[in-house]
């Protein structure tokens, strides 16, 4: 099957030689031509994401162009007879720049008008784009965090979410398209029309209105890491205009490299994007580091101890930090609205909840995705059921505000330096809160564990790892009994006490929640966006030790019960 897809890749008139030329030097290595070919790029948690390469399972200039005309196609049947446009924005990315072109000469030649930015923008930008320019759609080239090998294909709809809803229908659309069908013009077509300063101000004006307090202190030694990525202009001219003096600026990783050659990975979820910050800060007298992802909607915040160490917090941490403090601050100046709402997902901190309920606002759960907080917070505004205030993932996404509709590193980075330096001028570091956040509202103690399985091969360990824990209920865990289990495929809660089942309203996907009797619990899902299987614990006792003793304990035994279904494979 994927020999003749290669056979027909090599004699397309509509495949570019360069591509032609790659796949001869690998035609022979049955492993390689297998992986390019066995599936088409898929669009997971955040749209399509792929190496790039020659292959239908690869980023290239005909998978882009073919994912384009297949949204051209659902656009023009969407919104037939309508005026339609389009943005598109890049990040730092090998090929980034050339698959905009591309994704903007099939819009163009669709009769889609396009807003394409002038140079490297951040995601949540893009998101904002969209809705400034009535667009019907949004299309940001990037790989997010992945490594350098990586590029991807990120589709919004006229909200400014990634696509839900009819995310199916562009997906049969793109199926649909045959190559000889995608229209193509020159990148000069009179359709494209380049954007650049003038949204890049409308947006940071917006991104300052959300600047709740001004009564902090601005010599806060903050020192910020783009991790060679798109947030080095927007989170630094924010932070100016808002008068941080301190702010410095990790030189070895300011400018954009599309291998990020100073990290193993941009990724700031992993502790190794931080060592030449660490350092930096360490010279400079750093008190918070902040860096950013290369699309700029995700980041990660490391905080200096009182032993003058760097302690990076997890997701869940920076979250109920961010939380606590958006929350009692407008509480303090009476500006929580009526019906105020935070969104978080199924496999973030619980900790959310419970700060939140302080305040009484209403806490929502939607699947992995920041596209689904999305999705929700429109229904808020649609139905005006409530205000949304604050949204955010474990994998270090935060939004504050409704203008973006997607995470935003612009806006969380100038929260959390606005919530350190808040604290700081009433004598506390962010640790020491953090600290108070526990004791006040639990221990709760949450680790993600990625194992990867690349390949086919992966793709179908990881389906019978999950099967296995479908069929084979686990009642207990770690001497802790498990009353409850949450089928997201099945779309259903079971109760193994009683054995009865209830319905749960989410939409289908391949996740099983095992829920502990004092609410703690553990989650598996294959990630959407790597090839990976993600094993979320959330564990909840009545001190940090032993939170962390039932979180080791549940690990370890987890992780045996992984292997064991794998040697039984
Ligand atoms: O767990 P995954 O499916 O890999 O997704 C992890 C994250 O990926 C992207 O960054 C999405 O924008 C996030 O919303 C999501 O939480």
């Amino acid at each position: 099957m994927y020999r003749e897809k290669l056979d027909i890749w090599l004699e397309s008139p509509y495949v570019d030689e360069s591509l032609k030329e790659e796949l001869k030097k690998i035609e022979k290595i049955e492993s390689e031509v297998e992986d390019r070919f066995y599936r088409e790029l898929e669009f997971g948690t955040g749209g399509m994401r792929g190496k790039i390469g020659a292959g239908t399972n690869r980023m290239n200039f005909v998978t882009v162009a073919k994912a384009t005309q297949g949204i051209a196609d659902f656009l023009n049947k969407k919104y037939s007879g309508e005026q339609l446009s389009a943005a598109i924005a890049y990040d730092s990315r090998n090929m980034s720049k050339e698959f905009a072109g591309k994704t903007a000469a099939v819009f163009a030649a669709n009769n889609i008008k396009v807003y394409l930015f002038e140079s490297l923008r951040p995601t949540p930008e893009l998101s904002f784009a969209v809705r400034h320019y009535g667009c019907k759609a949004g299309v940001v080239i990037t790989a997010s965090h992945n490594p350098p090998e990586y590029n991807g294909y990120k589709v919004y709809d006229q909200y400014g979410g990634q696509v839900v809803e009819d995310a199916d229908e562009i997906i049969s659309m793109i199926n649909k398209v045959n190559l000889k069908d995608v229209k193509l013009t020159t990148e000069d077509n009179d359709k494209i029309v380049t954007i650049g300063n003038e949204l890049d101000t409308t947006y940071i004006n917006e991104v300052k209105k959300l600047s709740i307090r001004d009564d902090v202190d601005k010599n806060l030694n903050i020192i910020y890491t783009p991790l060679h990525g798109t947030g080095n202009m927007p989170v630094r001219r924010v932070l100016d205009e808002l008068g941080y003096k301190n702010v410095r600026v990790v030189k070895e990783q300011e400018m954009p490299d599309p291998m990020f050659s100073t990290v193993k990975s941009p990724n700031p979820e992993e502790i190794s994007a931080f060592e030449i910050a660490i350092k930096r800060a360490g010279e400079l007298n750093g008190e918070i580091i902040i860096g950013t992802d290369p699309d700029c909607d995700r980041v990660g915040l490391v905080v200096r101890s009182s032993d003058g160490g760097y302690v990076p917090l997890n997701g869940n941490q920076t979250g109920a930090l961010l939380l606590n403090y958006v929350l009692s601050s407008l509480d303090e100046k009476g500006m929580i609205p009526e019906n105020a709402a935070v969104v978080k997902t199924i496999v973030t901190s619980e900790i959310g909840r419970a700060i939140a309920s302080k305040y009484n606002v209403a806490s929502f759960d939607t699947l992995t995705g920041f596209k689904y907080i999305a999705e929700l917070m429109q229904k808020f505004e649609d139905t005006k059921s409530n205000n949304f205030i604050f949204g955010y993932e474990e994998s270090y996404g935060y939004l504050a505000g409704t203008f973006v509709r997607d995470k935003d590193a612009v806006i969380a980075s100038m929260l959390i330096c606005e919530m350190a330096a808040y604290y700081k001028r009433n004598g506390k570091t962010l640790l020491e809160v953090l600290k108070d956040i526990y004791r006040e509202h639990g221990y709760y103690i949450e680790e993600t564990i990625s194992l990867t399985f690349a390949g086919a091969s992966g793709q179908s360990k990881m389906k019978s790892i999950m099967e296995n824990f479908r069929e084979n209920k686990l009642s207990s865990i770690a001497g802790k009994n498990i009353p409850y289990i949450y089928d997201y495929k099945m779309g259903i809660e079971l109760n193994l006490l009683t054995g009865k089942t209830e319905h749960l309203s989410y939409p289908k996907s391949d996740v099983l929640k095992f829920c502990f009797e004092n609410g703690s619990w553990l989650v598996l899902r294959p990630s959407g966006t790597e090839p990976k299987l993600k094993v979320y614990f959330s564990i909840n006792e009545e001190n940090e030790s032993k939170s962390t003793q039932v979180l080791e304990n549940t690990k370890k035994e987890i992780l045996s019960i992984i292997d064991r279904i794998q040697i039984n494979n």
